[in-house]
């Protein structure tokens, strides 16, 4: 593989579907005359072969050493760096170092000193978020011992500015243990420990500070958010899909297939489905996560072979090998070289290993084989002959993708070539396949190679098979919640959901704030679908310009109109004399009054997302405090 850019690849930008068909110049047009799968992958696959973009051999660039004009000229970079930070210009000597960086291969000593001076510039800068992901990857790589005890004290202050005094102790002891490595004087050693002492001193009165304030937000008088919350699926579990609660039923409507619908009422606040992830990974972004757990650990241990993923400790090691990292890492520098999202390319491959063994390749493909041939109605798959929708991970996940029709043919060949690819690297890193099961292996259809499946967190992505059923609203009735290190993720009603109606969450961030219009059209681009939402369909208006007060044309109970009127009153003054950090110890109240609006005024209106909003920020803050 002659082409690998290890590194230029950015997850965040727009994936460019015509990088195949560009090289090949039109071939993709005869995939569209081929009617299954299975054969637009084998012609994808021959094609490739054909025109030698195949891999052959695992070889990587070879890592000669750097000839002396290479030298000289990666210290003359380095030299521009540092004249920068001295001068003060942080932004630009950030940029410098980036570059180095875009330049130099993961886990070596320059990529290590790069990373640790672009950590300066950004600690300079105030981003300390930022900075300490940047020593993090310094400390995986492989530093020059000597700076080992200067890396490890500078981690210790980027988290006392973070507020994190425990952190910090723990990197202070570290960077003493490496002192002997240093080549500092005794002089200098001595200067260096109590510059040391001072700032674990500081530590500690830090960590008493923090204790107090924890001591008295528990000590406020609503004792059930003082003991760690367990949270319970309401109704209990369901019997056909358990990540879901008892309450619910899988039906279908026209314009969005499936969807999850309330078979009793459902409060504010109720849990209605709790899933750990089928696969997950890191995400390229947030490189030091532990690769097999997501923690982000204070030291991230490089993968012994690869260098290329990280771990919080040597149980995660021995067990992401055993899950598969071991064919994985031979290949994970050609898979992180590919075209594409390459979280999405890594989280494919894995996902594929995760299904190979527990079943083994035979099964796997003839499962995929009958499911593909026999169930090629969106709107039925998943279910079985009694109507039951099949809450087996393998073929929920399989069901969820009903997207092959909205591709272009540019985005379909793209997807079957990096399948190919991944396939071939498999092949080549001694993964025995036969050429008949070529085909079932990687369906495209079914593999998650697709943005639509890639949750917009800085750490990580998974995919949550029952989770994945919800539908989009851009009033959304559920809210996620849980962090992504956590794993296990809890969705909760946040309006209420009389019997009947459908579960819907917000596939987007900020859609609060934004026209019709704008929503739509990220509907449209980001999950290749027309939004068919309330909201959209009867174009409420924004936020802003929603009707505030009570009128003939919004009471839906006019005996009610009074308790309405008084309750608004009431909510406001709320508003006015209650400390944001205190809406917590409201919630029933704010429930309550959720609730009477909703039954009593049609929607929308401004008070209930008023009331909403606060919700909302009661769930994130309790999500922060309590599952973090
Ligand atoms: C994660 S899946 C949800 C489950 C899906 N309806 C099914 O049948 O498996 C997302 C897909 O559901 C459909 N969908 C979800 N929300 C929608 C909405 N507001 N309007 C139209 N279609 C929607 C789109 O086809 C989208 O690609």
């Amino acid at each position: 593989m002659s082409n690998a850019t290890y590194g230029r690849e950015n997850p965040l930008q727009t994936v460019n579907y015509s990088h195949y068909t560009d090289r090949l110049k039109k071939p993709a047009d005869a995939l569209s005359e081929l009617k299954s799968a299975d054969n637009k992958f084998l012609f994808t696959r021959a094609l490739l072969m054909e025109h030698g973009i195949l891999p052959t051999t695992l070889d990587r660039p070879a890592k000669s050493d750097k000839s002396q004009e290479e030298l000289i000229k990666l210290m003359a970079e380095m030299e521009i760096g540092f004249d920068l930070q001295i001068g003060g210009k942080y932004k630009e000597a950030a940029k410098q170092f980036s570059m180095i960086l875009i330049d130099s291969e993961p886990g070596t000593e320059d990529h290590a000193q790069a990373l640790f001076q672009r950590a300066m510039s950004l600690f300079q800068m105030g981003l300390y978020t930022q900075c300490l992901m940047d020593v993090r990857q310094a400390m995986g790589s492989k530093y020059p011992p000597e700076i080992g005890s200067i890396l490890y004290k500078f981690a210790g202050l980027v988290h006392r500015h973070l507020g994190r005094p425990k952190e910090a102790k723990t990197c202070y002891v570290e960077c003493l243990r490496r002192l002997n490595d240093s080549n500092l004087t005794s002089e200098q050693q001595n200067q260096f420990r109590s510059e040391v002492a001072i700032a674990m001193d500081r530590c500690k009165f830090r960590e008493k500070k923090e204790e107090t304030k924890e001591e008295t937000y528990w000590s406020s008088d609503d004792s059930a958010l003082g003991r760690p919350i367990v949270e319970k699926l309401v109704g209990g579990r369901n019997e056909n899909i358990p990540a879901l609660s008892a309450f619910l039923e899988l039906k279908s409507s026209i314009n969005m297939g499936r969807g999850v619908y309330a078979t009793h009422d459902i409060n504010p606040g109720d849990v209605v489905a709790i899933e750990k992830p089928y696969i997950y990974g890191g995400w390229l972004l947030h490189k030091a996560c532990c690769h097999n757990c997501l923690k982000v650990p204070i030291f991230p241990i490089p993968c012994t072979n690869c260098s290329l993923v990280y771990y919080c400790s040597k149980t995660c090691m021995d067990k992401s090998m055993k899950d598969g990292h071991n064919f994985v890492c031979p290949i994970i520098f050609f898979i992180r070289s590919m075209p594409g999202i390459t979280d999405l390319n890594e989280l494919a491959l894995k996902w594929l290993l995760k299904e190979l063994s527990k079943m083994g390749l035979k099964k796997y493909c003839s499962l995929v084989d009958t499911y593909s041939k026999s169930q090629t109605d969106s709107m039925t798959r998943g279910f079985n002959d009694d109507g039951q929708y099949k809450s087996d991970n393998f073929l929920t996940a399989y069901s969820l993708d009903i997207c092959e029709e909205k591709m272009s043919i540019d985005e379909m060949f793209f997807f079957n070539c990096i399948a190919a690819e991944i396939l071939q690297y498999l092949m080549l890193s001694g993964f025995k396949i036969q050429e008949c099961y070529l085909a079932s292996l990687i369906n495209v259809e079914r593999f998650p190679l697709k943005s639509k499946y890639y949750v917009t967190h800085p750490t990580a992505l998974a995919l949550y098979p029952s989770i994945g059923l919800f539908n989009h609203s851009c009033d959304a009735n559920i809210k996620r919640s849980g962090k992504l290190s956590k794993k296990t993720r809890v969705m909760r009603a946040i309006q209420p959901i009389p019997k009947g109606r459908q579960l819907f969450f917000n596939y987007g961030r900020f859609f609060d704030n934004m026209k019709k219009e704008t929503r739509q059209e990220i509907c449209l681009d980001c999950f290749k679908f027309e939004c068919c939402c309330q909201s959209c369909l009867e174009n409420w208006p924004h936020y802003d310009s929603m009707p505030g007060g009570l009128s003939a044309m919004n009471i839906l109970n006019p005996s009610m109109a009074d308790t309405v009127i008084k309750e608004c009153k009431r909510f406001e003054k709320f508003l006015n004399t209650v400390d944001r950090a205190d809406y917590h110890l409201h919630l029933d109240y704010l429930n309550g009054f959720l609730k009477l609006l909703f039954t009593n005024v049609k929607l929308p209106f401004k008070k209930y997302y008023e009331c909403l909003n606060v919700i909302d920020h009661i769930y994130t803050k309790l999500d922060y405090l309590t599952l973090g």
